[in-house]
């Protein structure tokens, strides 16, 4: 079922540099939300490429259902920042979701022929039948398969990205501040997308600075800065984040 169990994480990007992680650990579920918040600086960023396997630790252990990520990790998939992406990229919805079935584990081993064949027939590579279609389904943007990613809103972009990274195989998904610069309606559209994903039996961990009420959206929560501060439902969390005074967040 994919349960992913970081132990005690401690990470430096440098020897000289402070630790952005210190005896940092996790658990994530199949079937449930878990959000990860802290302020700005506090290693969310860092816990996620740590998770999916992009970083080692300089300490601690990630491991999938007991066995270890390095021979686990295509069960997690990490969806980046929308910021990150050049939206201005001439392709359409469709062609950009086809695009995560391909697996990067280092973009240098990426063939750009397998690539530039994809993209003129974004559903030859689909392995079971009408996949494509129903994830941008799962979604809700089936209707935006022929747009260009440059006519599309804020939060048709960040489905479009989490449409991607669900073409590929992986049941551990790591969403980096997928909400941010959402507006109300479109955060509460795509935090009902994830729910009904993680009730699929997926697990999901979610980078947010959202401290407010979408807290009571998800399982668990784990506040992080630099190491765990507090983790637990959102109803117990509420109640260590005043005492935690984190004012940045
Ligand atoms: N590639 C890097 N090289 C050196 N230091 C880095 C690198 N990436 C991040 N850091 C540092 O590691 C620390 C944690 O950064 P990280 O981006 O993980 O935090 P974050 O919680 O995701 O922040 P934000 O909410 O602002 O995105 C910061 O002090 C940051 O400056």
């Amino acid at each position: 079922m994919a349960t992913l169990i970081a132990d005690n994480l401690t990470y430096s990007y440098s020897k000289k540099s402070k630790p952005a992680l210190n005896k940092v650990s996790v658990q994530i579920k199949p079937g449930t939300l878990t959000a990860l918040v802290g302020p700005n600086g506090a290693g969310k960023s860092t816990l996620l490429k740590l998770l999916q396997g992009q970083n080692n630790p300089d300490i601690g252990d990630i491991t999938i259902d007991g066995e270890s990520l390095v021979r686990t990790r295509s069960q997690v998939a990490l969806m980046p920042q929308r910021s990150s992406m050049n939206w201005k990229f001439p392709i359409t919805v469709e062609k950009l979701v086809s695009l995560g079935q391909i697996k990067y584990s280092k973009s240098k081993n990426t063939n750009p022929f397998q690539i530039k064949a994809l993209l003129a027939n974004p559903k030859s590579w689909v392995n079971k039948c009408c996949e494509l279609e129903a994830t941008m389904q799962r979604v809700g943007i089936s209707n935006l398969a022929n747009r260009r990613l440059d006519s599309l809103s804020g939060g048709q972009q960040q489905r479009a990205l989490l449409a991607k990274t669900l073409m590929s195989p992986a049941r551990i998904l790591l969403l980096d501040e997928p909400c941010a610069a959402l507006d109300p309606p479109a955060k509460d559209d795509f935090l009902k997308i994830v729910r009904k994903l993680a009730d699929a039996g997926l697990a999901l961990f979610i980078s947010s600075h959202d401290w407010g009420s979408s807290l009571n959206s998800y399982d668990q929560v784990v506040v992080l800065d630099k190491t765990v501060l507090a983790s637990g439902t959102p109803n117990s969390i509420q109640g260590k984040l005043d005492d935690l005074n984190i004012s940045s967040l």
